[in-house]
């Protein structure tokens, strides 16, 4: 491993002891333990406890997504992460530091070791690109010239080396996420913290935005933990994802788990817009919880990973002899694998439904009953 100010031939992420526990084995870089955050009454308004007992966790290497609706906590985690908060009671641990219990000067070291990245990018605009990758180095004392050296690659490695002069207000949205994205990485952090930092980009610079950052976790070993509203950015990048709804974490697991077999309410209603996901407006309009003597049932199918491709629906209405009505459906990828999900209706008595959800059970796929259509 290089010293901090040394001149780096490529690009290399800081501190390994971070990383790695005393027996050198891979741990997680962020753990919350028990972590509770009430912001105390004031003349204005009642005391909020915004996070309640969160247990969470992210491997080093890892991408995971927080997400949740507006107020769920999803900020106060952050900030807690970075040390901007305490948390009232329990344990905010960044590799084997407890950030809760560092003073000034402590929090000032654990933050080199954590980039950050915003939805409104927070560039200086009387800085050029260079100098905004600079700003952190320049804080942390580093001598000109080795500062040099280390902004250049990063520059080459976010592809604005011949931005380098240029000041936030000459660039596209992109192009000033990825001076974030550099300057996040110019002291070298094991951990990147992004909040909302697609959300103000159009679909086609997220998906570069989003390439950069998996590109940056493979190569550099980032860990990235990123709180979102944007599923399509959970989709196409986390590894692990946890739910949070009200300060609680409600749910958690694989990309894939939570998008192919969602179990919270607020879960569901968050990958509700997700393409395969949503239920048509004049489906939806006539959903019943109870079925009636001439209801129709409609489940989802889905077809996840060696059976994303199966011809699965031809043999059931071939050898069941089961009619089946198509109401939607969609093939995509999350996590790098296969996903396809199907939206049909058929006659809801329970003999069918269960042949049915038998024949596709044993063959790998899920099901799962909305409701009844008249
Ligand atoms: N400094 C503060 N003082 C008092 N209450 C706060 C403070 N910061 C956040 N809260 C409250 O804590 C709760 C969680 O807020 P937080 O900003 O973490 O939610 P969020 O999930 O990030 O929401 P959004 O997606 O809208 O940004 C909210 O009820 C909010 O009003």
């Amino acid at each position: 491993m290089a010293p901090r100010n040394a001149a780096p031939d490529t690009l290399h992420l800081e501190p390994v002891g971070l990383l790695q526990n005393p027996s050198g084995v891979p741990t997680d870089l962020v753990r919350l333990e028990g972590v509770s955050k009430v912001f105390p009454a004031s003349k204005a308004s009642a005391a909020v406890a915004a996070l309640d007992g969160i247990d969470l966790s992210a491997a080093a290497g890892s991408i995971t997504a927080i997400i949740g609706r507006s107020g769920a906590g999803k900020s106060t985690l952050i900030r807690l992460i970075n040390g901007l908060e305490k948390p009232t009671t329990g344990r905010v641990m960044v590799g084997s530091t407890d950030v809760a219990a560092l003073a000034e000067t402590g929090l000032r070291d654990i933050r080199r070791s954590i980039g950050m990245i915003f939805q409104h990018f927070n560039l200086l605009s009387s800085r050029t690109v260079f100098d905004n990758v600079a700003l952190p180095l320049e804080i942390a004392g580093t001598r000109r010239a080795d500062i040099a050296k280390r902004v250049t690659p990063l520059l080459d490695l976010v592809g604005l080396a011949d931005k380098r002069d240029r000041y936030p207000s000459e660039l596209s949205g992109g192009q000033k996420q990825r001076v974030g994205i550099a300057r996040a990485l110019a002291t070298r952090p094991a951990l990147l913290l992004s909040d909302e930092a697609t959300s103000a980009l159009d679909p086609e610079t997220t998906q570069s935005v989003l390439d950069l950052l998996k590109r940056i976790n493979r190569e550099l070993g980032l860990t990235i933990l990123l709180i979102t509203h944007e599923m399509e950015v959970v989709k196409r990048i986390a590894d692990h994802v946890a739910v949070i709804d009200k300060g609680r974490i409600v749910e958690r697991g694989s990309a894939f788990e939570i998008f192919s077999a969602p179990r919270h309410e607020t879960t569901k209603v968050l990958l509700s817009g997700v393409p395969g996901m949503q239920i048509p407006d004049y489906v939806a309009a006539r959903l019943t919880h109870e079925p009636s003597p001439a209801s129709q049932t409609v489940m989802r199918v889905v077809f996840t990973g060696p059976h994303a491709t199966d011809p699965v629906l031809s043999r059931l209405t071939g050898e069941l002899g089961l009619e089946l009505n198509i109401l939607g459906g969609a093939v995509d990828e999350i996590a790098g694998e296969p996903f396809g999900t199907l939206l049909v209706s058929f006659p809801a008595d329970a003999a069918r439904l269960a042949l049915m959800r038998s024949f596709l059970g044993q063959r790998g796929l899920k099901t799962e009953v909305l409701g009844y259509v008249a």
